[in-house]
């Protein structure tokens, strides 16, 4: 994506290449084309990947979830002027998105839900409970992300009623995810829905519809979906990816 307006260095990523002084067989031999074939195999085939070493220190990892968590359970009173189902809204709280229609069925989970305009959000507008240090997002690249979404999904009284998250595809480019070790998130795999077990340390990262649009169907967005539990309660951060 060599483009003028991208973040691409090309310069930088040049200079890197040549101060490793071993060509492009180093590249080959350092393991990276075969973890990009990876990918493109993952993202076709599955739509759904983990990585691991990938850079993220597990503290900022569990401090994402940590921070889901505290914001979710606070008293109500702390939540509800946040509480709000219209989209255009930076910051909000909500259980419904958008307008739920009759036959529609909700997921079981509430989201605290943060969009980057510019890649800029004001602090400020955090709640204080999960507002992170200064320039945080910014060095973790989340305002890159335009969308961060923190999902708590509490005990079900039937789950066998509903879901967690109802089944559908991500309007994205990439969906990004930490979650905790609780389980629960399943893919649709042809006629199969499979678990997504969870790996200590590891990010998901998923397809989204405008990655499949813009790859001609290549890669794929697949459909996936979360249960609903009737004992204790599961946290998740989701950075969506939307240009
Ligand atoms: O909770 C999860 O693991 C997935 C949530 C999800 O798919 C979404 O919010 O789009
Ligand atoms: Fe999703």
């Amino acid at each position: 994506m060599a483009t003028d307006d991208c973040d691409y260095d090309w310069e930088k990523e040049v200079g890197e290449f040549e101060k490793t002084k071993t060509g492009v067989k180093g590249l080959v031999d350092s393991g990276i084309t075969k973890i990009v074939d990876e990918i493109r195999k993952a993202s076709e085939t599955w739509g759904f990947f983990q990585i691991v070493n990938h850079g993220v220190p597990t503290s900022v990892m569990d401090g994402i979830l940590e921070s889901t968590r505290r914001f979710h359970e606070q008293p109500e009173e702390a939540k509800t002027d946040l509480y709000s189902s219209d989209g255009r809204r930076n910051v909000r709280f909500y259980t419904i998105n958008g307008h739920l229609k009759k036959p529609e069925v909700a997921s079981w989970r509430d989201a605290f839900s943060c969009t980057f305009t510019d890649d800029f959000l004001d602090p400020e507008f955090i709640p204080p409970v999960c507002r992170p240090e200064q320039d945080f997002l910014e060095r973790l690249q989340c305002m890159k992300s335009e969308y961060l979404s923190c999902l708590y999904y509490p005990a079900c009284p039937e789950p066998d009623r509903t879901l967690g998250t109802v089944g559908h595809s991500d309007p994205t480019i990439l969906t990004v995810l930490v979650q905790d070790d609780s389980g629960g998130l399943q893919i649709r795999h042809h006629d199969d829905w499979l678990d997504v077990r969870p790996v200590q340390g590891a990010l998901i990262v998923n397809i989204g519809d405008l990655l499949q649009l813009i790859t001609n169907d290549k890669f794929k967005s697949v459909e996936h979906r979360v249960f609903a539990r009737s004992k204790g309660t599961r946290v998740v951060g989701c950075m969506l990816l939307l240009s």
